[in-house]
């Protein structure tokens, strides 16, 4: 069994859990007294490079990475130093997170939250607005063609935002006939876990300008960021480097103003 299809058994497991216990009415209900979500496409493309900040405590590749007692604050350090949306991982088994990290991150700041999981059903987008999301993941390895679509058109419908993750030419394919706006290529391999960032190298080219562009995984600081976005990135997602360094604030200010020298401007915005 493939890292991808493990990872998807417990969420399946942990999402029946979950269902007992919260109708898709009660879902519902939350959802429309959440406040209204944030236009996520907004936040991920500009005249600079956008910095997406992930709460990761854990991950199957690298095991612990930090304990993160208060993810509500250090949301509020990305958001100070400048990141345009917060990446909150509610996989529990796997990366430690959790329904309550997203809603609480999303109390804490004012700019875009993305629920960061392996989504499936209609009933994980509900939560996903209940307790606070505007952007949600759905990636394509995961999910069959007619449901990638489905689950485009209900995100959307629901006022959620998709970024629709790919790893390879023929996944872009499909995201694009899907109608995916915002596309983030994913270094990581899901068979080997090892990151490559030649594959938004490869990828981003077959992207059309329309759509968003996120470069997502193996960013160690600026270097990276710049090589991404003059290979035609719009924004990066940033998990490990930021969550084990010792000073995220400045870490993302260094990414932001990274991404937004003007040498990096052209096409853009
Ligand atoms: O991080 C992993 O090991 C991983 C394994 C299998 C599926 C997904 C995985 N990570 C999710 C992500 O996409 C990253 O958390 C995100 O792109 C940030 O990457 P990084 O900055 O390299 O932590």
């Amino acid at each position: 069994m493939s890292v991808l299809d493990e990872i998807i058994e417990g969420v399946r497991e942990d999402l029946a859990v979950r269902q007992e216990r919260v109708s898709l009415d009660e879902l519902k209900e939350r959802a429309a007294k959440a406040p209204r979500a944030k236009d996520g496409l907004a936040a991920l493309k500009g005249d600079s490079v956008r910095v997406i900040c992930e709460v990761k405590r854990s991950s199957p590749s690298k095991g612990a990475l930090a304990a993160i007692a208060d993810p509500a604050a250090l949301a509020a350090s990305y958001e100070a130093g400048g990141g345009a949306v917060i990446s909150v991982l509610t996989e529990q088994r796997r990366f430690g997170g959790s329904l309550a990290d997203l809603e609480a991150v999303r109390a804490s700041v004012d700019i875009p939250v993305l629920r960061k999981d392996f989504m499936f059903s209609a009933y994980q987008l509900w939560e996903a607005r209940a307790h606070g999301a505007d952007i949600v993941l759905l990636i394509v390895a995961a999910l069959e063609q007619e449901a990638l679509v489905s689950l485009i058109e209900r995100a959307e419908s629901i006022g959620l935002t998709p970024l629709v993750e790919v790893h390879d030419e023929e996944e872009t394919e499909r995201a694009l006939d899907a109608g995916a706006k915002i596309i983030g290529v994913n270094a990581r391999n899901l068979k080997t876990l090892e990151v490559d960032r030649g594959n938004f190298t490869r990828i981003a080219p077959e992207i059309p300008d329309h759509v968003v562009k996120i470069a997502e995984s193996g960013v160690r600081g600026p270097h990276d960021l710049i090589a991404y976005a003059n290979d035609g990135a719009d924004a990066v997602l940033v998990g490990e480097s930021l969550v084990t360094g010792k000073d995220p604030r400045t870490a993302v200010s260094d990414l932001v103003a990274a991404g937004a020298h003007p040498a990096l401007r052209h096409g853009r915005g």
